[in-house]
């Protein structure tokens, strides 16, 4: 149960869910309950907006709306029947008073307008599932603040060990509810928690976002290091080493950052578990076994359509300690950055 059960105000929240992907179709499942299970909180429907494409000849919300299953993004799990596929961002978002953000870093600021246009409720609030990072003149941005930025709303976000497939299969995990107020994680915790996923809350949305963004830059070390052959010493070795280089990048960029934050859900649990179960570490294996195939082509073929996160990172992680002279302080950061995208031998990924 939530540790919270209280709302904040009487009317009930329409949530709405912004992404349909490997991710953002197992939260569907999780939040479609939830609004079941409190109809004093919340309206019945949960609108999930889908990138619409087609599979097999057929639209993809219509698969969905019929079959109540995404069968491209999360093939064998059914969602709730509560849970309906829009494909118009617009008509999705009309009316919400929780927006949930699930969709690859690299779409989200041409969908922000476009959401923005339609007019939102004055009380419409926002939590980002996105695990990524972006960067101005003036150096990190965290996509919360592009969302809050862009939207004129609050934004907490969600991060934790929760490879997508495993939270589907109802395995037992954690996550982390970053927030700054009370009332709102009360309530967000209340949509997300379930008896398989509980759902804790950590007062530094900062902390809690940045780990999301950057675990994804060493899960590409982790798979380096498995396409190298390298065994369980290495790796370890790896995600300590790339922990610290978290630790020093949130504490460099942000004040404030805590370090409570690491040994959540979202810190050292989700580096941990992305270095051996996630897609970025996957792909990073097949990169170096297939000696520098594009990383585009192992989206396509070995993701069928799913978008790695940790690329983009790791060059964004890249050009902020380029722009801020950090390179010598991330030694494992940039080996990564440079294997990925310089053609640098693999095996820097030990010797830098
Ligand atoms: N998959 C996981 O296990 C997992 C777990 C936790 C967090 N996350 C994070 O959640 C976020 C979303 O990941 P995901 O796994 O749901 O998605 P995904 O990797 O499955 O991405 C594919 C999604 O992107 C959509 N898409 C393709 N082209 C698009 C475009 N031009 N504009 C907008 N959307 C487009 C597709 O329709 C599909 O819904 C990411 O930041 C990821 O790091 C993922
Ligand atoms: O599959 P990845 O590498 O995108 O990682 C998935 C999740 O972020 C793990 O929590």
């Amino acid at each position: 149960m939530p540790h919270h059960s209280y709302h904040l105000d009487t009317n009930r929240k329409k949530v709405v869910l912004v992404g349909s992907g490997n991710w953002g179709s197992a939260i569907a499942r999780i939040v479609g309950d939830n609004i079941t299970a409190n109809p004093q909180l919340f309206e019945p429907t949960l609108n999930m907006w889908v990138f619409e494409e087609l599979v097999d000849g057929r639209k993809l919300t219509e698969i969905i709306n019929t079959e109540h299953e995404n069968v491209k993004y999360l093939p064998g799990y059914k969602l709730p029947t509560n849970v309906v596929a829009v494909p118009d961002l617009k008509e999705a978002t009309k009316g919400a008073h929780i927006l949930i953000f699930c969709v690859p870093h690299q779409f989200l600021g041409r969908m922000l307008p476009q959401i923005k246009e339609q007019g939102l409720d004055p009380n419409c609030c926002a939590v980002s599932l996105i695990k990524g990072i972006d960067f101005n003149d003036k150096g990190v941005v965290l996509v919360s603040n592009i969302i809050r930025d862009a939207l004129n709303i609050d934004c907490s976000v969600l991060m934790g060990a929760n490879v997508a497939n495993e939270v589907a299969a109802g395995d037992f995990c954690e996550s982390t509810l970053g927030c700054t107020g009370v009332q709102e994680g009360a309530l967000l915790q209340q949509l997300f928690h379930a008896p398989t996923f509980h759902v804790n809350i950590a007062m530094d949305p900062n902390g809690v976002e940045l780990c999301g963004a950057l675990k994804n830059v060493v899960a590409l070390g982790a798979g380096f290091c498995d396409g190298l052959g390298y065994g369980g010493n290495t790796k370890a070795a790896i995600i300590r080493l790339g922990l610290i280089e978290m630790k020093k990048f949130c504490y460099r960029f942000f004040d404030g950052i805590k370090e409570d934050t690491f040994f959540e859900s979202c810190g050292v649990a989700d580096l941990i578990t992305t270095c051996f179960g996630g897609r970025n570490r996957k792909c990073a294996e097949l990169f170096v076994k297939d000696k520098g195939v594009a990383w585009e082509t192992l989206e396509n073929t070995v993701l069928n359509g799913q978008k790695l996160q940790g690329t983009w990172t790791a060059k964004e992680v890249y050009t902020i300690l380029d722009k801020t002279n950090a390179i010598a302080d991330f030694p494992l950061f940039v080996a990564i950055y440079r294997i990925a995208f310089e053609g640098a031998d693999p095996k820097t990924i030990t010797s830098f």
